[in-house]
């Protein structure tokens, strides 16, 4: 396994902790920046030098702010779609080349490989606080969809995750920008262990899962909202009336 992320120190924490709960595995580490495609690919590169043929990448660098429109600045709205669209391109790019080219060289089927992009619950239905944050998830889900049909006859399974709110440093912060909108809309699907939804997203992909909704409420937006949005509307409009006071 080969880890890319900014920050060198906590690579080297996340490497300790693996190798403390699976003394077997051989963990690489890159330092580079999602956002910088020439990095990107030249760690990708780095990484099937160290450890041998990718055939599992996960696009899962994410960045989140919560805010009414009017609240965020627009160098937020671009940071967020550097980080959560362009940062997952970026690997899906060089990541796709090396897989395409495997499963020609086999010349067999689904043997290429698999791309796992890792969206949100909140890329499933626009919800107020996060108009800056869910563009960027619509946006990976467009381009998960494209590269589905692009990439099946290469032998390369596409696989995108909704998860709901999930228990990690990054929701602490969010946490205190929601406006109360959000805060009593998100808050009605609440939050999963990270652990959890890292077992809900392989379990997808291991059933050969397109979408991955994970948890029933995201089930629910993927499979039953669209069916009855008119409802759906009138629930958000009023939970949001309500919070707002
Ligand atoms: C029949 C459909 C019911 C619709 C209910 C809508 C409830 C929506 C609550 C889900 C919000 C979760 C959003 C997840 C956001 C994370 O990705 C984010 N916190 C990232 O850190």
């Amino acid at each position: 396994m080969t880890l890319l992320a900014r920050d060198a120190s906590r690579l080297a924490d996340a490497s300790e902790v693996l190798r403390a709960e699976h003394p077997e595995a051989r963990v690489g580490l890159v330092a580079l920046d999602v956002a910088d495609p020439v990095a990107v690919a030249a760690g990708f590169a780095r990484a099937e030098r160290l450890a041998g043929p990718v055939d599992f990448a996960v696009a899962c660098a994410g960045a989140a702010r919560a805010g009414r429109v009017e609240d965020l600045s627009p160098a937020v709205f671009e940071t967020l779609m550097t980080v959560n669209y362009f940062g997952a391109l970026n690997l899906a790019r060089p990541a796709l080349a090396a897989m395409r080219g495997r499963s020609e060289a086999d010349g067999e089927g689904p043997r290429g490989g698999r791309i796992l992009f890792v969206g949100s619950a909140a890329g499933l239905m626009g919800l107020p606080g996060y108009a800056a944050y869910a563009p960027t998830k619509f946006a990976l889900r467009g381009l998960a969809e494209a590269l589905r049909i692009e990439a099946a006859p290469e032998g390369v399974g596409i696989h995108i995750a909704h998860p709901p709110d999930t228990e990690t440093p990054q929701l602490v912060a969010e946490r205190h920008e929601r406006p109360p909108e959000l805060a009593a809309i998100a808050g009605t699907a609440g939050a999963w262990r990270a652990d959890k939804v890292a077992e809900a997203m392989l379990r997808g992909v291991a059933r050969g899962r397109f979408d991955i909704p994970v948890g029933a409420t995201a089930w629910a937006m993927l499979r039953l909202a669209p069916a009855v949005r008119p409802l759906v509307d009138v629930w958000l409009a009023r939970v949001a009336a309500k919070a707002r006071g």
